[in-house]
């Protein structure tokens, strides 16, 4: 392997309580929120068919057009308690909030600039009653940063001329002043979400990015930064030049899932996730597929059954309000939640055959193994295929009857269990307490074949 400077600088993972932490929580909330949510997607009465989020690089919207809409953001309807509220009721145990996107608004009084809250009519922080508000709840607050920044004059997407140079040092020295500006105002922040970081100028900063991160793990010990961050010596972020994973997750699951284990190259990640096809921020006209309350819990499941934390977005409208269809998936999830969390809090991958059935996930304390059923077999008969010497001793539904389930063995370390209800109408937990066998117990004799 290579001799890095700024490569990674653990192998393996984090083990220290506050990364179990974030390793245990199964379900977050992203929530992206900005100027953008009021054009949701429109302007001068045409539709925008991108993600709202970037319609400023639309030709259809000048950027003189969107760089003013800071005027109008007065958003009365905001109450970051309700939020906080709905949230808890959803199951989500961590939330991530954009504190700047790649239009450089702050949603946060910075000292460093007045493209900020305090210069629109609403005129005050959004960021710390957010903080208060999901701190109050319980829910772990993340923030999210973009490096890129179209609205800072020092900001370039490639170096070019000395100029380039020289202006994207200004810029540099901004962006460490507005991170330990939100990390000195928020010190309850557990950990940041960066993005905006592909650019080729930031890819040559691996020196001034490694300091930066060191120096903010000194302002909050254990502070929670992704693969998303660092470049390496050579340009590399997510997997530094010798393959080894930069920060502490892998932050490369953005609107899409691992298939298998080894897909996740065993490391911690996280899954973020639009409701629509691709649309963060606030897009008045949704087209093209919604996901719909089972597809989210199925992600969600899958993320668990892989031992990944799966985060779903919100985009509140330029008035601060969220809109139905993300407030009924949030009170549909949530419904699921309540009677099945168990299967997700606290849980990850265990190394038993996935089945057609669904999904299994584990306990990492007690060692419980949860399946999830999606798809029912027409025969009711769902197959466990375990690894050698386990025995499963206990099988029983996590909810409604308490029906336990006697385990058929149709060959050694596989079985059916014969589910009986007629048709499942939401996603059914089924609990397996199990233990390693000691010594070989009895079974089937391998055929010789
Ligand atoms: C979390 C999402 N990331 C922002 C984004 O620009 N994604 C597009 C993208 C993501 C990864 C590589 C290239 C381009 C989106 O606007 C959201 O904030």
């Amino acid at each position: 392997s290579m001799t890095l400077e700024h490569g990674a600088h653990r192998i393996g993972k984090r083990i220290d309580s506050k990364m179990s932490r974030w390793r245990n929580y199964g379900f977050g909330q992203f929530i992206h929120w900005g100027l953008y949510a009021i054009p949701g997607g429109h302007w001068n009465g045409e539709y925008y068919g991108g993600a709202a989020e970037w319609i400023r690089s639309w030709k259809g919207m000048p950027n003189e057009d969107y760089d003013n809409l800071y005027t109008e953001f007065d958003p009365v309807d905001f109450d970051p308690k309700a939020w906080a509220e709905q949230a808890k009721d959803m199951g989500a145990r961590y939330m991530i909030i954009t504190t700047k996107h790649h239009d450089g608004f702050c949603l946060w009084p910075s000292e460093f600039t007045d493209y900020d809250v305090t210069n629109a009519p609403y005129g005050q922080d959004i960021i710390g009653p957010l903080v208060e508000a999901y701190d109050a709840e319980g829910i772990d607050v993340y923030l999210y940063f973009s490096v890129m920044d179209w609205n800072h004059p020092g900001y370039r997407s490639k170096l070019e001329t000395a100029e380039d140079r020289e202006a994207y040092e200004g810029f540099k020295e901004f962006t460490r002043n507005q991170l330990l500006e939100l990390l000195e105002r928020y010190p309850s922040t557990k950990g940041l979400w960066f993005d905006g970081t592909w650019d080729a100028a930031w890819k040559e900063q691996a020196e001034f990015a490694d300091n930066l991160a060191m120096e903010m793990r000194e302002m909050i010990p254990g502070l929670i930064i992704g693969s998303r961050f660092r470049p390496d010596d050579y340009g590399n972020r997510h997997f530094d030049s010798n393959g080894d994973l930069m920060g502490d997750y892998e932050q490369g699951w953005e609107r899409k899932l691992p298939d298998t284990y080894e897909d996740t190259k065993g490391n911690d990640w996280d899954c973020v996730m639009t409701v629509p096809e691709n649309q963060w921020g606030y897009h008045s006209d949704w087209r093209g597929h919604v996901k719909t309350s089972y597809e989210l819990i199925e992600m969600l499941v899958k993320s668990v059954s892989l031992d990944g934390n799966f985060v779903m977005n919100f985009g509140p409208n330029g008035q601060g309000e969220i809109r139905k269809e993300e407030r009924q998936l949030a009170k549909e999830i949530g419904e699921w939640m309540h009677k099945n969390q168990k299967a997700i809090y606290d849980c990850g991958y265990i190394d038993w055959e996935k089945q057609d059935w669904g999904y299994y996930t584990r306990n990492r304390e007690s060692g419980e193994v949860y399946m999830i059923v999606f798809n029912k077999p027409i025969n009711g008969a769902l197959r466990i295929k375990t690894p050698a010497k386990i025995n499963l001793d206990k099988i029983f539904d996590l909810n409604g009857p308490q029906k336990t389930y006697r385990p058929e063995e149709i060959h050694r370390n596989e079985y059916f269990i014969h589910l009986d209800e007629a048709l499942l109408e939401t996603p059914k937990v089924i609990v397996i307490q199990y233990s390693e066998a000691t010594n070989q117990t009895k079974g089937y004799d391998k055929a010789k074949t």
